[in-house]
């Protein structure tokens, strides 16, 4: 099966170099010529050789001829970019490689891909991985779910490498509401650590956060099993545990008061937003999804919000 990745961030160089190592892959970049030419991503993942069978292009019809198409741009700008190639795009497989909630609408990835290309088959890859371990070959496990079960087979079979191993589901929404909440917690952890707030905190926001996770699964009728997985705890122990997540980073600067680089992505940021105002809607309570979104619009400070979730009435766990 032929494959392209669409977007040449961190995680889409990372895949395709991956995905190269057992077939051509063609990679679609804003700026392709520069890569080709090095034949490395020196801005997004400085370090990692693009492999010989990686075919680098700025065209994008070129690059959609391929049967699967791996979308790795980042999600808030997922439905501009689905829209600007649409007649190129539907119609296709297409895997979502991004995390997070679309801040205007409350969509996951794969629900953004059905409403902009509806002739397209979506799904999503997702789960504890960072760019720089994929690209370097380092075995990592991910999530890959759709809900057509056939598609979703042979797609597991060539998305599989020897050190990339997908797991299937059907539940699409179970694996994007894991890997989208996940980036939330790990800022709430990144401010508490960075605040000083020690490890047992931490353990407690990662453990309550989950709480939240399952919460708005159960909302939206995902199988708890898939948030109990790589998607979902496994993400999130992953990026709350780790200095080389953006997320976790932008909280450890928001604990110590520090400034953050905002070109940085950092999807959890429009995440906490878009999921504190679907818990809103929905009389949903998930308190610390509401925190990291007062942190993120400067409406609180680390103090107060711990203070706000200390302070909540008790009840049983
Ligand atoms: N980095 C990681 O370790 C992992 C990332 N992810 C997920 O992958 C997604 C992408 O993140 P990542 O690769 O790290 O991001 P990066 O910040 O490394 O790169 C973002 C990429 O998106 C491109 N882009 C931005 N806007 C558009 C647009 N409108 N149209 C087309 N392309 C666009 C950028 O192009 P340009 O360079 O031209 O600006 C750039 O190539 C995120 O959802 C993230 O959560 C998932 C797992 C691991
Ligand atoms: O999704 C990731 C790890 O699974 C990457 O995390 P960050 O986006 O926080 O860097």
């Amino acid at each position: 099966m032929s494959i392209a990745v669409l977007g040449a961030g961190a995680f889409g160089t990372a895949l395709a170099i991956s995905l190269a190592g057992k077939g051509a892959v063609t990679l679609w970049a804003r700026d392709a010529q520069g890569m080709g030419q090095s034949r490395e991503n020196t801005a997004r993942l400085p370090g990692c050789p693009l492999p010989e069978g990686l075919f680098v292009t700025e065209d994008l019809a070129e690059a959609a001829k391929a049967q699967t198409l791996l979308a790795a741009v980042p999600m808030q700008k997922l439905r501009g970019f689905l829209r600007d190639h649409a007649a190129a795009l539907d119609g296709k497989t297409i895997v979502a490689c991004c995390k997070g909630i679309e801040l205007n609408t409350g969509l996951g990835p794969v629900a953004v891909i059905r409403e902009v290309l509806p002739h397209a088959t979506a799904a999503i890859l997702t789960g504890p991985s960072f760019a720089a371990d994929i690209a370097r070959g380092l075995p990592t496990a991910l999530t890959l779910a759709c809900a057509d079960k056939t598609t979703c087979a042979t797609l597991q079979q060539s998305l599989t490498t020897a050190n990339l191993r997908l797991y299937r589901t059907a539940d699409t929404v179970g694996a994007e509401l894991g890997g989208a909440l996940k980036n939330v917690v790990a800022i709430a952890c990144g401010a508490a650590i960075g605040a000083g707030l020690g490890e047992s905190a931490r353990a407690a926001v990662m453990t309550r956060g989950f709480a939240e996770m399952q919460r708005l699964a159960a909302h939206h009728h995902a199988d708890p099993v898939t948030l109990a997985g790589l998607s979902g705890f496994g993400d999130l122990t992953l990026t709350c545990t780790s200095t080389q997540s953006r997320n976790y980073r932008l909280g450890l600067a928001l604990g110590r008061g520090e400034p953050f680089d905002s070109a940085t992505t950092v999807e959890g940021a429009a995440t906490a937003r878009a999921v504190d105002a679907l818990a809103h809607d929905n009389g949903l309570d998930l308190p610390i999804t509401a925190a990291v979104a007062g942190l993120v619009e400067n409406r609180l400070d680390v103090a107060s919000a711990m203070k706000a979730l200390l302070t909540r009435p008790l009840k049983e766990e």
